[in-house]
């Protein structure tokens, strides 16, 4: 038997321009993504013979059958391989709020596809890994990489940038998520765009310059949102009026995030937890 221990880590849209719409039914995409130490933890055991997948969770509203990210990925790995199905459990310890925009369900499974990989000896490429993972989850390329990148395409074209932000991350997440479907399906009623000034943000990130990055962030899945969430405006002039600082939504949410000083970090997480007690909180930083 032979188990690991790993951190699925969460992720923030630092920018999300929308570029067009496309045949299947997907968009293409002009974005900022960058890992965020807030993480979900899998532990992983081979039995080391054939067998199935067993998915232990200790959040009852995530799926552990053959809908889980982690089923998906064990189901294509060995369909593509033509591997002997192994007998694999994995315990999935949830922190990563679902429909926050945070990646949780497709960092799961980028972080379960490596492992498998792995114990396989490394049999596929990283490149055959974003291409058998795409389909399930288009951001599940990005955590296969991993590290603050430029992502076009759906989600499978990966450029690493550099990034020195030194700044510390506040996320707060309203009770009720977003799903990423509607946030696209309701682009297309969006008039006038609001488009991220993706070059600037990634001068901002390479100079360590917060304001230049806070200038030039804009999400058009957050401007489609607020079309069918009309709680989204109050609580982003909310959030503003309590905390002077500007907030912006990761993906296509429901959670925001905003770039803190260190010093003024624990102050503002206060504001936020006395006045929004039983929404999700949480201070990060860059992975
Ligand atoms: C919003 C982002 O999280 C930004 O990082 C991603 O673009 C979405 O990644 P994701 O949540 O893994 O999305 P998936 O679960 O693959 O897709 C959910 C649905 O979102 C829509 N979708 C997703 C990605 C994309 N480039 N265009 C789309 O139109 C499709 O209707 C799809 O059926
Ligand atoms: N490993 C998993 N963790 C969480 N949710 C999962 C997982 N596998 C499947 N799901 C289902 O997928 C839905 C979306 O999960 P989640 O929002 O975490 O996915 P994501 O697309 O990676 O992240 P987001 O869209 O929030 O950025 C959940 O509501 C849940 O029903």
């Amino acid at each position: 038997m032979k188990s690991y221990k790993e951190k699925a880590n969460a992720k923030i849209n630092i920018g999300l321009n929308i570029l067009e719409k496309l045949e299947n039914g997907y968009h293409s995409l002009d974005m900022i993504m960058a890992p965020i130490d807030l993480s979900d933890i899998l532990e992983i055991k081979f039995n080391e013979k054939k067998g199935n997948l067993k998915i232990f969770c200790n959040k009852n509203d995530v799926p552990i059958n053959e809908n889980n990210i982690i089923y998906k990925i064990y189901n294509k790995f060995y369909e593509y391989t033509s591997l002997q199905r192994e007998d694999i459990e994995v315990k999935l310890i949830k922190r990563i709020p679902s429909e926050a925009g945070l990646g949780g369900g497709s960092s799961d499974g980028a972080t379960f596809l490596k492992v498998l990989n792995n114990y396989n000896n490394n049999i596929l490429s990283t490149n055959e890994m974003i291409n058998i993972s795409k389909d399930i989850g288009a951001d599940i390329p990005f955590f296969i990489i991993n590290k603050t990148t430029r992502v076009k395409g759906i989600g499978e074209k990966l450029e690493i940038i550099e990034n020195k932000l030194e700044s510390d991350i506040i996320l707060v997440k309203p009770s009720f998520g977003i799903s990423t479907k509607d946030a696209y399906i309701n682009y297309s009623n969006l008039k006038n765009k609001n488009n991220a000034n993706i070059e600037k943000i990634i001068k901002g990130l390479k100079e360590n310059d917060v304001n230049l990055v806070r200038d030039n962030i804009d999400n058009h899945l957050q401007q489609s949102a607020k079309l069918f969430k009309n709680e989204l405006e109050k609580f982003e002039k909310e959030l503003y009026k309590l905390t002077k600082l500007k907030f912006y939504m990761t993906g296509s949410g429901s959670c925001y995030y905003s770039f803190v000083e260190k010093k003024d970090s624990k102050k503002i997480i206060n504001l936020l937890k006395n006045k929004y007690g039983t929404y999700f909180i949480s201070l990060t930083r860059f992975y």
